[in-house]
C-alpha cells in the first residue's frame, strides 16, 4: 500500500478505486463495538485524570450568528483559567470574523486560535473564496483552520474535487494546522466515513474532525471509532500520524470520557494528548468543572458556580 499512496490521486479513476478498495465497515461490528467500549467504568483516580485530560483537549467553541466580540472574550478568558487547579483548553474555535478578538485574548497563553472557514458550514462557495476566507483568518491570527469538505461532491462521486479542495486549502494554512470537518452526518453510511476519512488525510488534513455540529447526528461513538481506526490504519501505512477531532452534541464528562476509552482502545495511547484528540464543543466544559468539582469536595457546586459559555 505505502507506494501507491503517493500516486493515488494522480487520476479521479485511481483515486475513486483506491478509496472503494478500502475495506467495508462491519456497520453492526461497529455499533457494537463502541456501545461495549461506551460502558467501561473508569475508577475514581483515573476518572479525575481522565477529566483533566478531557478540559485540555477541549476546542472551546461558539459558532453563532449573534456572537459578539465580548462572547469571544469571555470564552477566552474561561479558555486561559477554566476553575481553580484546571488545566487550560486546547483552543478556542470562532468565525473567522472574530479571529483577531481571540487572538488578541489568548495571547501568551498557550491557548490556540481555531478558525472555521470553507464557507462553514455548508461549504457552497468557490474554492477562490474558501482559500482566501483561509489565508485571511491565518493572517488574522489563527493558529488552526477547520475547513468543511464539499460533502455534494463527494456524495456526487468528484472525490478528486475534494482532494484537490482540501490540499489547496492545507497549502494555504501555512504553518496553521488543518482541520478537515467530514460533516459525517450527511455521509450516509459508514464505509463513506472511512473513504472521506482517507481522502482527507491523503489530502494532507493534520487532522480530521467529524462535524460542524449544525448537522444531526453529529459525533457519534461509532463514526469517531471508524475515523481512529482510520488514523491508526493511516500511520501504519505511511508513518504519518493524524489527529481526530469528534464535534457537536458532546455535553457531557460521560460522553467526554467514553471518547477517551474509544481513543485509547482504538487508536491507541500516542492519540491521549491534545495534540491529537480534541473535542469539539460549546457546552461540555461546564460539565467536566462540575463533575471534577465533585470529584475533589464530594459535593456539587452546580451551574452557577461557573461562568456559562
Ligand atoms: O465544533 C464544535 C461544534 O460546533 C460544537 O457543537 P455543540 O454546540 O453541539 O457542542
Amino acid at each position: 500500500m505505502t507506494t501507491s499512496l503517493a500516486d493515488v490521486a494522480s487520476s479521479g479513476a485511481t483515486l475513486r478505486a483506491f478509496l472503494h478498495g478500502l475495506p467495508g465497515v462491519d456497520r453492526v461490528g461497529a455499533d457494537q463495538r463502541a456501545a461495549m467500549l461506551g460502558t467501561r467504568s473508569i475508577k475514581t483516580t483515573a476518572k479525575a485524570q481522565a477529566i483533566d485530560l478531557a478540559i485540555s483537549m477541549v476546542d472551546l467553541t461558539t459558532l453563532e450568528g449573534a456572537d459578539t466580540p465580548g462572547k469571544v472574550r469571555a470564552l477566552c478568558a474561561k479558555a486561559r483559567h477554566p476553575g481553580e487547579g484546571a488545566p487550560r483548553v486546547a483552543a478556542v474555535c470562532v468565525y473567522p470574523d472574530l479571529v483577531h478578538v481571540a487572538a488578541g485574548a489568548l495571547a501568551g497563553s498557550g491557548v490556540k486560535v481555531a478558525s472555521v472557514a470553507t464557507a462553514f458550514p455548508s461549504g457552497r462557495s468557490s474554492l477562490e473564496v474558501k482559500v482566501s476566507e483561509t489565508k485571511l483568518a491565518v493572517a488574522a491570527g489563527a493558529d488552526e483552520i477547520d475547513m468543511v469538505i464539499d460533502r455534494g461532491a463527494f456524495l456526487a462521486g468528484d472525490h478528486l474535487k475534494v482532494y484537490e479542495e482540501i490540499a489547496a486549502v492545507k497549502a494555504a494554512c501555512g504553518d496553521a494546522h488543518l482541520k478537515v470537518i467530514l460533516e459525517t452526518g450527511e455521509l450516509a453510511t459508514y464505509d463513506n466515513v472511512r473513504r472521506a476519512s482517507w481522502l482527507a488525510m491523503l489530502a494532507g488534513g493534520d487532522f480530521i474532525k467529524t462535524s460542524t455540529g449544525k448537522v444531526s447526528p453529529a459525533a457519534t461513538l461509532p463514526v469517531t471509532l471508524i475515523m481512529l481506526e482510520a488514523v491508526r490504519d493511516f500511520r501504519d501505512a505511511t508513518g504519518r500520524q493524524v489527529g481526530v477531532k469528534p464535534a457537536g452534541g458532546i455535553r457531557t464528562t460521560k460522553d467526554a470520557i467514553k471518547n477517551l476509552v474509544l481513543v485509547n482502545e482504538t487508536a491507541g495511547d500516542d492519540w491521549l494528548s491534545p495534540d491529537w484528540f480534541r473535542l469539539g464543543a460549546s457546552s461540555l466544559l461546564n460539565d467536566l468543572l462540575m463533575q471534577r468539582q465533585k470529584l475533589a469536595t464530594g459535593r456539587y457546586a452546580g451551574p452557577d458556580y461557573f461562568t456559562l459559555d
